[in-house]
């Protein structure tokens, strides 16, 4: 395939993740997880963290659980019309190998100090009573891309809490994961935990390929 043309598959292929420069599979079984380093530059990440702090508003959850506190973040619904977050868009879904229709619009979150996302899947329950209203269009979510725009000053990693991986907040890292096993369906090893920021504040971005096109 032309690297110049977008990706038409609807899925990931992991080997071509695999087979980019600099890209590591964090070793399990369980989950598939690849990182890599240096994917936006400190220049691209601090203009995506200006836009974050211009449109941020509280984070949500579906499906409601009772915990007051279990995402205490603050989200931005990047605009996909700014051409400089369009082309963000299109090497991320290079980088994956997925059509970028399937592709949910960027978002941004920002952490401060004592604020978390407690372990959660990124994929939606299929016996949540707000599994229709998320995914009965667009289909579950498939594909995690989210990466570190920046490294607070202390905390704020991300712990696979049943694989036993935490990664590190770097500027610029790329974090990519399927949030299925190996026979397609849900996969409870996907979970993860934004752990509470200690120094500083902490900006990323997360993009979610859907089963279907994003509409
Ligand atoms: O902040 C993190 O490290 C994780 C964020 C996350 O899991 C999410 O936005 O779904
Ligand atoms: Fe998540």
């Amino acid at each position: 395939m032309s690297p110049d043309l977008p990706p038409t598959a609807s899925d990931a292929d992991p080997a071509r993740i695999a087979a980019h420069p600099r890209v590591q599979r964090v070793p399990s079984r369980d989950l598939m997880l690849f990182i890599q380093r240096d994917f936006l530059s400190p220049t691209e990440c601090a203009a995506l963290i200006d836009r974050i702090e211009l449109r941020r508003r509280p984070s949500t959850i579906a499906d409601a659980n009772g915990d007051d506190v279990f995402r205490t973040s603050e989200t931005c619904d990047l605009d996909m019309s700014d051409p400089f977050v369009a082309q963000i868009d299109a090497r991320l879904a290079a980088f994956a190998g997925i059509d970028p229709a399937y592709g949910e619009p960027i978002q941004g979150q920002r952490y401060t100090v004592g604020q978390e996302f407690k372990a959660h899947t990124d994929f939606f329950d299929p016996h949540g009573a707000d599994f229709p209203r998320y995914c009965s269009v667009s289909g579950n979510r498939t594909w995690t891309l989210m990466i570190y725009l920046n490294q607070p000053g202390a905390g704020g990693a991300t712990r696979f809490v049943k694989i036993g991986k935490t990664v590190q907040p770097e500027t610029g890292k790329l974090l990519a994961w399927n949030n299925r096993n190996d026979t397609g369906r849900c996969n409870d090893a996907s979970m993860h935990h934004g752990m509470k920021v200690r120094s500083g504040v902490k900006h990323i971005i997360t993009k979610w390929y859907r089963e279907r096109p994003w509409g």
